[in-house]
């Protein structure tokens, strides 16, 4: 993409708690490799100039220990701690980086990435500069207020499911997430609203549109021990 520089903050700083297990999912073995691994190569095969790896700061020894050492990638990885919430991690990454052109934000625990599917988001950035990658959903979706019962149906032609890289110019997302931490944090202290992605960040603060690209069903997120079952069939379907 010419010469704007280009940085991906992969994500691997949370606990995993859905996932019921003693280390965080990020580092659970996913057929041969941790979770991890399979996201930091297909980024160090890709075009991004730069790689910051956001970690607890209780995992950075084992992180050494047993993924950068042991898997070691052409690309530089840098490593920074991450916070509390992953819209805490993704404001240290941001705050980390270098003062590029443009930056994709990535779930560490999304390991189906492909570097095809990360050209694929760079390319959108000449034109988008705030894309995701989403599918549409499958299901019927349904609105469910605090006693269980169905308030709305979304008309699902409309209803995508996000997922990750998400990929902003970098200068508006950092501003926008400047806001988030500023002026905006009560309302998110408060609980006003739940920051679960980074576009969401951009929609709240500046209204600003974000462009959806046509992600993968295989690029799911490892959240809870079904993920780990599938992510083991869709592994198997690759060989
Ligand atoms: N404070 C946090 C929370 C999450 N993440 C990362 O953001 C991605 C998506 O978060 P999620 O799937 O919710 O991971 P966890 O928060 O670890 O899972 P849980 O909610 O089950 O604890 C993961 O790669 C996770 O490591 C992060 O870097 N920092
Ligand atoms: C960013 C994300 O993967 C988009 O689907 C999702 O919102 C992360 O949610 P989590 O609860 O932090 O896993």
């Amino acid at each position: 993409m010419g010469q704007e520089k280009i940085s991906a903050i992969l994500l691997a700083g949370g606990s995993g708690k859905r996932m019921q297990s003693d280390i965080p999912k990020q580092y659970m073995l996913l057929g041969e490799k941790p979770v991890l691994c399979y996201s930091l190569e297909a980024f160090d095969k890709s075009s991004v100039d730069e790689i910051l790896l956001v970690v607890n700061e209780n995992d950075i020894e084992y992180l050494e220990d047993n993924i950068l050492s042991r898997y070691p990638l052409e690309k530089p990885v840098r490593v920074v701690t991450g916070g509390e919430e992953r819209y805490h991690s993704v404001y240290n990454g941001l705050k980390a980086i270098s003062k590029g052109e443009y930056v994709l934000i990535h779930d560490g625990a999304r390991p189906f990435i492909t570097t095809e599917m990360i050209e694929e988001i760079i390319v959108s950035l000449r034109e988008h500069p705030a894309c995701a990658v989403g599918v549409p959903v499958k299901d019927t979706i349904k609105i469910v207020d605090t006693t269980g019962t169905i308030t709305e149906t979304p008309d699902r032609s409309f209803v995508w499911a996000i997922q990750t890289p998400q990929a902003f110019s970098r200068s508006l997302i950092s501003r926008a997430y400047d806001m988030l931490l500023g002026e905006f944090h009560k309302d998110v202290q408060d609980k006003k609203i739940s920051i679960t992605d980074d576009t969401m960040v951009l929609e709240y603060t500046l209204n600003y549109p974000v462009k959806m690209i046509m992600g993968s069903y295989r690029n799911i997120k490892i959240t809870t021990q079904e993920d780990l079952i599938m992510g083991e069939a869709l592994l198997q379907r690759k060989k």
